[in-house]
């Protein structure tokens, strides 16, 4: 009998890591469920533990705090049964750029970029040397969208887009497969945590539709994953034209329309 991989699923206490963590669970696979919510991951644990008999293992960390950090990190470093890291704990922006004060700007920054950063930084050389093992980031096609007026948020996440496309020309020839998952606005607790009533959105998505078909692309071994995406070309135009992009950086001369008139 093979043993499935155990996957450790940050921000697993709610929402979209809730759901990851269920549907993992019953596809087979051990799970490590990390946030600060320690009696809601113990309730999801003893329910997954009785319908999927799996094990499954609560570390609560405030993963904004350095030592809590780091004993996630050491956990995924030393932890070989650990094969898939979901980095999913995010929060959103409250408030306009005018209105954050520098520690609201460092906790969003730190939670959506620097954690995903240092956890999959802590993995990726055990999967690398192993030749095998996954890294799932989530992202937000908010990341694509400064127009929406959630900068600092979209930032992170382009950020968090960026990094998985690195990761994956880094480490995608070692045998690592990595995914960034990019959803639209998802029914979770993140809207109201952040001071939003979901229900003044236009449109959501079911927190498990969004969960089940980031699934199929990971089964598909897709490095990009957007479920909300209904014309696939859009994301390949994209990509296209990027690269098209690149292609006229000359790195030597400033081009003509800068060349400072005589
Ligand atoms: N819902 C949506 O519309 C969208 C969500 N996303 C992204 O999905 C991801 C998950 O969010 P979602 O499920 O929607 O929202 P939730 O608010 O339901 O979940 C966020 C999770 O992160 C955990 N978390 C928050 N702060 C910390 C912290 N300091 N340390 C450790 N864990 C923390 C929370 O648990 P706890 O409070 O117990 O610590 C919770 O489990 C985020 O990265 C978000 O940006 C992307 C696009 C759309
Ligand atoms: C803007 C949000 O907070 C949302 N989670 C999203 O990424 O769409």
């Amino acid at each position: 009998m093979t043993t499935l991989p155990t996957v450790l699923i940050t921000g697993a206490s709610s929402g979209i890591g809730a759901t990851y963590a269920e549907r993992f669970a019953r596809r087979g696979h051990p799970l490590v469920l990390v946030a600060r919510d320690q009696a809601r991951m113990e309730l999801l644990a003893t329910r997954l533990r009785a319908e999927a008999q799996v094990a499954v293992d609560v570390l609560p960390a405030d993963l904004t705090q350095q030592a809590d950090l780091a004993r996630v990190e050491a956990r995924l470093r030393e932890d070989a049964s650990i094969g898939i890291l979901v980095n999913n704990a995010g929060m959103g922006q409250s408030g306009a750029f005018v209105q954050q004060s520098p520690d609201s700007i460092d906790r969003l920054v730190m939670l959506n970029t620097t954690v995903p950063t240092r956890l999959a930084a802590a993995v990726a050389p055990r999967f690398a040397q192993a030749g095998q093992g996954a890294i799932v980031n989530i992202g937000s096609v908010v990341g694509f969208a400064p127009e929406l007026g959630m900068t600092i948020y979209g930032a992170t996440k382009a950020f968090v887009l960026f990094l998985s496309q690195g990761l994956h020309v880094e480490l995608g020839a070692k045998g690592v497969y990595v995914q960034a998952v990019l959803p639209a606005a998802t029914r979770t607790e993140i809207w109201s945590r952040s001071g939003v009533d979901i229900n003044t959105l236009p449109e959501v998505m079911e927190v498990g539709e969004l969960v089940d078909a980031a699934l199929v692309g990971f089964d598909r071994k897709e490095l990009v994953t957007i479920p909300p995406l209904h014309v696939a070309q859009r994301w390949d135009g994209l990509n296209q034209a990027r690269q098209g992009l690149m292609s006229d950086i000359r790195q030597a001369h400033a081009a003509e329309r800068y060349q400072p008139q005589a």
